[in-house]
């Protein structure tokens, strides 16, 4: 699989070792930054990851700060992105099965790399369950993304 992956400086610690662990997987690993602890602003490196995902580039996307919670407003403002906040391997699983998310956001401040770790394996090793129920909603999801959508 192709994940394209951002951080920022909240967050690129944990980044980092998630390319790593994600290379150990065998998967291919795009790293939009950020390297280091000069404070940025997680739009920057939201944007990025969420575009290779929609225009195709990379098969799902990973973001990291220093709670997860900016880069996952940030991800789902961009129509296409499904970017689950997850924090436990429930969660991981169920986000995958159920929604078909394809960005996963994590916090840095919040969780330790073992965890994490065990995060990422989940989501990345789990299908959408194709659910008839599953899919309703998120056609629902999608006619939000349409309603809501400024167009000039
Ligand atoms: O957006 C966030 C919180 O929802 C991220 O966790 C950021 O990493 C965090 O806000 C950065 O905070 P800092 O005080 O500027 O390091």
């Amino acid at each position: 699989m192709k994940i394209a992956i951002g951080a920022d400086h909240g967050g690129f610690r944990l980044k980092d070792d998630i390319v790593t662990f994600l290379k150990e997987l065998g998967h291919e690993v795009e790293d939009f930054g950020c390297d280091c602890d000069q404070s940025v602003d997680y739009p920057d490196y939201a944007v990025p990851v969420c575009d290779a995902v929609v225009e195709g580039k990379a098969d799902r996307g990973i973001l990291v700060c220093g709670t997860g919670i900016g880069m996952s407003i940030a991800a789902n403002k961009i129509p296409g992105i499904r970017c689950a906040l997850v924090h436990d391997m429930f969660s991981a699983q169920a986000t995958r099965d159920h929604n078909d998310s394809n960005v996963l956001a994590m916090g840095e401040r919040v969780i330790g790399p073992g965890l994490a770790e065990e995060i990422v394996k989940i989501w990345v090793g789990t299908e959408f369950s194709n659910g008839e129920r599953h899919i309703g909603r998120l056609n629902k999801v999608k006619a939000l993304e349409d309603k809501y959508t400024l167009h000039p």
